[in-house]
């Protein structure tokens, strides 16, 4: 039997553990996560024709390396490549929520969104058009209430769907400023060249282009001193653009 890896990324308190609890009962294990005091929980179930391992992401507001919970959960989604990475959205706060969702989608294509808390959003009389959501992000969307157990099996059918690459999700592109845009087709062959084709090299040049030291440390750690871009110019305010 296949086993795929999925991981759980969304903001704090969007039912994340509860959905990991209910896909995986018993079969947990816990630790830290390699040199950082964050908890790290992982386990397995079977579903379908298809096992799971399933890794619960600390909770966080954005990927952008502004804290260890942050970096841990980054580099889960850049370098270990899960099969699948479920973004769960909190349903009465979907407009906070889904920024997130978008910096997941600038990752990977491999990619289920999963709008939790859905009996909170219907008690309050939020009506969600998951159809809408799905088309405009690219990637399968399903609604869910991880505590109350609704929904899990049709997450899970969209997700071996991905995993299996039954469905090959094609994430919206968000497009930034011509500057912006230019410097990152400039950069693209060359990280390609330097780190291979492995890793997402659009957004890699986004966060080389915003001057994020963390993420070429981890880079720095993983490819052994690769030569990667590291001189720096400004160009123009708030904004910082690599050679
Ligand atoms: N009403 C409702 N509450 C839910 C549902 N799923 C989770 N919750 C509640 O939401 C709260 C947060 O759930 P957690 O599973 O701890 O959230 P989390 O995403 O793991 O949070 P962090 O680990 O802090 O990122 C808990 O009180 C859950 O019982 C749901 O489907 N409906
Ligand atoms: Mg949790």
């Amino acid at each position: 039997m296949r086993t795929y890896t999925i991981a759980l990324a969304g903001n704090p308190n969007t039912g994340k553990s509860t959905l990991f609890n209910t896909l995986t009962g018993l079969r947990q294990h816990t630790g830290n996560w390699a040199g950082k005091t964050v908890l790290m929980a992982e386990g397995e179930f079977t579903y379908g024709k298809s096992a799971f391992r399933m890794i619960d992401l600390p909770g966080t507001y954005s990927l952008y390396s502004n804290s260890a919970d942050e970096e841990v959960a980054r580099d889960y989604i850049i370098f270990e490549q899960p099969d699948v990475t479920i973004v769960v959205l909190d349903a009465t706060s979907l407009e906070r929520n889904l920024n997130l969702a978008l910096q997941v989608l600038e990752m990977t294509s491999r990619v289920v969104v999963c709008v939790n808390l859905i009996d909170e959003a219907k008690k309050r009389g939020v009506q969600i058009d998951l159809q809408i959501i799905s088309q405009r992000l690219g990637v399968p969307c399903v609604a869910i209430s991880a505590r109350n157990k609704i929904g899990i099996d049709t997450l899970m059918e969209q997700v071996e769907k991905v995993a299996s690459g039954e469905i090959s999700p094609e994430p919206v592109q968000i497009p930034y400023s011509k500057e912006i845009e230019e410097k990152v087709k400039e950069l693209q062959p060359i990280i390609a060249q330097t780190l291979g084709t492995r890793f997402p090299t659009r957004w890699i040049a986004l966060r080389l282009l915003d001057g994020d030291e963390s993420l070429l440390k981890s880079l720095r750690e993983r490819m052994q001193e690769p030569t990667v871009p590291v001189q720096r110019e400004r160009i123009g305010h708030e904004q910082t653009i690599c050679h």
